[in-house]
């Protein structure tokens, strides 16, 4: 599913954010990214939906090595992996459902399908009832959840997840990691850089420590093992 070996990233600045990553990660997974700040976390999962590119070493996402991909290909790598960031990044000008049929007109579904794949997943996410709303009439937490709700309306293999809680209340975060482990039940892939001990700690999966662009621990069903 994702298979990584030897992967290196200097970045043009000659920054080196990852120094070496061997890493074997299945279909179904639920992963979370951990380190300290700078380590190399963020680096690491742009390389899964290549937002980076790696200075060297291979990777492969569903069985294709990224380096074979060539650039007009990637749309199609993009539909098997949904990204939720931190800041959200919807569109400010659309409605709630706009946003997420957005994602779906995109690679041309049909508007009776797309109508009924957004409401479901608005329905999943439990904002059916703010469908009309555009994104500065939500809170935080409902901002993250239509992200999220866009993220997996194209129902992808994997979902990789930058810090989604980061800028979340305690309440809110649980209601997303909620979220996250319904897709996952589903056979999703879920990849989740976070800072949060107590939801890697409460929620036990395998933990995946990056040090110095270093992978220094990968435990099943780990903990965040870092103090706060
Ligand atoms: N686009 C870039 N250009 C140059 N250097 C970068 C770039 N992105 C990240 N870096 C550097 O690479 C290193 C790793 O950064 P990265 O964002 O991967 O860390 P992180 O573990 O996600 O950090 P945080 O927890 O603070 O988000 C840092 O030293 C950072 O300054």
């Amino acid at each position: 599913m994702i298979l990584m070996k030897d992967v290196y990233k200097t970045y043009a600045n000659g920054v080196t954010a990852l120094n070496g990553i061997s890493v074997d990660i299945k279909q179904g997974e639920f992963v979370y990214i951990v380190g300290p700040s700078g380590a190399g976390k963020s680096t690491f999962v742009k390389l899964m939906y290549r937002e980076v590119k790696p200075t060297q070493g291979t990777i492969f996402i569903n069985e294709i090595e990224m380096s074979e991909l060539k650039e007009r290909k990637v749309p199609y790598l993009r539909r098997d992996i949904g990204v939720i960031f931190q800041d959200f990044k919807l569109l400010p000008k659309l409605s709630v459902y706009e946003n997420i049929a957005f994602a779906l007109e995109v690679i041309q579904e049909s508007p009776r399908n797309i109508r009924k794949r957004v409401m479901d997943v608005l329905e999943l996410v439990g904002l059916k009832n703010k469908a009309r709303f555009i994104p500065d009439e939500l809170s935080g937490g409902e901002q993250q959840r239509v992200s999220i709700a866009r993220a997996i309306v194209n129902h992808p293999k994997i979902v990789i997840a930058d810090e989604p809680t980061g800028n979340l209340d305690p309440e809110t975060s649980w209601g997303i990691m909620k979220t996250f482990e319904e897709i996952n039940a589903r056979g999703t892939t879920i990849i989740m850089a976070t800072h949060s001990k107590e939801i890697v700690n409460t929620i036990k999966k395998r933990v995946i420590a990056i040090e110095d662009g270093l992978i220094v621990r990968d435990q099943h069903r780990g903990e965040y093992g870092y103090e706060i």
